[in-house]
């Protein structure tokens, strides 16, 4: 029989399409025909002020809002509900507080009818991942605010999904564990193929994560900026620069000029 980490790897992303896209809550529109094509497999930053709807750009993709007007599409077909296809990490964490961690990342393959068995050894395999084995059997509330973000993460991903779309998750961590919690990511994301649509209002995690960057402001897509990087290699790097090389692995190319951009349009 095929285990589902044997089949983890088959999984491509979705590509999603955004077509003159307009929403929001009842009175005026959050959103106006907004167009934005995002790439299978690519890792796309959403940047934006406060307010700007980002959130509600990401509550689109994952259906849990209809458009006022226009659609959204995912690999052709119009998203219309929510659908495992699309996982979603929040903010604020999101676990079920009376199951174990373990369980929690279970959930997804247990709402798919995964047999027990292939469920514990794919939540077995991401808890390791995100350095959490030794804390399986504890519950949410007993856990740091970044372990419940690796939870969320684990939980994410251990349902294969073919995007994970992503609102400010590490937005309520201290700077530290926020930088921890980057570098786990971008590890993490090297061995899937999901698609990923990443809101955050800092700039400097969109350059860090981000393949691209789209900045929403005022109603609409003011731009999507290409971020270019180039791998450095542990020759080329002085001894400081070690350890941001550890964390980026890469170093973006003309990174002020892009920092620059976006805080343009923001
Ligand atoms: N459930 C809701 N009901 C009514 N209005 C809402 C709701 N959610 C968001 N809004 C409004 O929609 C606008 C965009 O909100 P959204 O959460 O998408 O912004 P954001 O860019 O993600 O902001 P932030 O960075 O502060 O999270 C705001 O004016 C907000 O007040």
């Amino acid at each position: 029989m095929t285990t589902l980490t044997e089949r983890a790897p088959a999984v491509r992303g979705l590509a999603f399409a955004v077509e003159a896209l307009t929403l929001g809550y009842g009175r005026a529109p959050v959103l106006r025909e907004l167009d934005l094509a995002i790439r299978p497999g690519e890792v796309l930053a959403v940047a934006g002020a406060s307010g700007s709807g980002k959130s509600t750009l990401l509550r689109a993709l994952a259906g849990l809002l209809a458009p006022a007007a226009g659609r959204v599409l995912a690999d052709g077909v119009v998203v219309a509900a929510t659908s495992a296809d699309r996982a979603m990490v929040f903010q604020d964490d999101g676990l079920l507080p009376w199951r174990t961690v373990r369980r929690n990342v279970e959930l997804p393959l247990a709402l798919r009818k995964v047999p027990r068995a292939e469920r514990r050894a794919a939540a077995a395999s991401w808890l390791d991942r995100v350095g959490l084995t030794g804390s399986a059997d504890l519950l949410p509330r007993e856990l740091s605010g970044g372990m419940r973000q690796r939870v969320q993460l684990a939980r994410a991903l251990a349902g294969a999904p073919r995007a994970v779309l992503m609102d400010e998750p590490f937005g309520a961590l201290d700077a530290q564990t926020r930088a921890e919690m980057q570098r786990l990511l971008l590890g993490v994301l090297r061995e899937t193929r999901a698609t990923v649509v990443f809101v955050t209002h800092d700039v400097d995690e969109a350059l860090l994560l981000g393949d691209r960057v789209a900045v929403i402001g005022g109603g609409s897509l003011r731009t999507v900026i290409e971020v270019t990087r180039e791998e450095v290699t542990r020759e080329e790097v002085t001894r400081e620069e070690v350890t941001r090389e550890e964390v980026t692995r890469e170093e973006v190319n003309g990174e002020d000029d892009l920092r620059a951009r976006v805080l343009k349009e923001l």
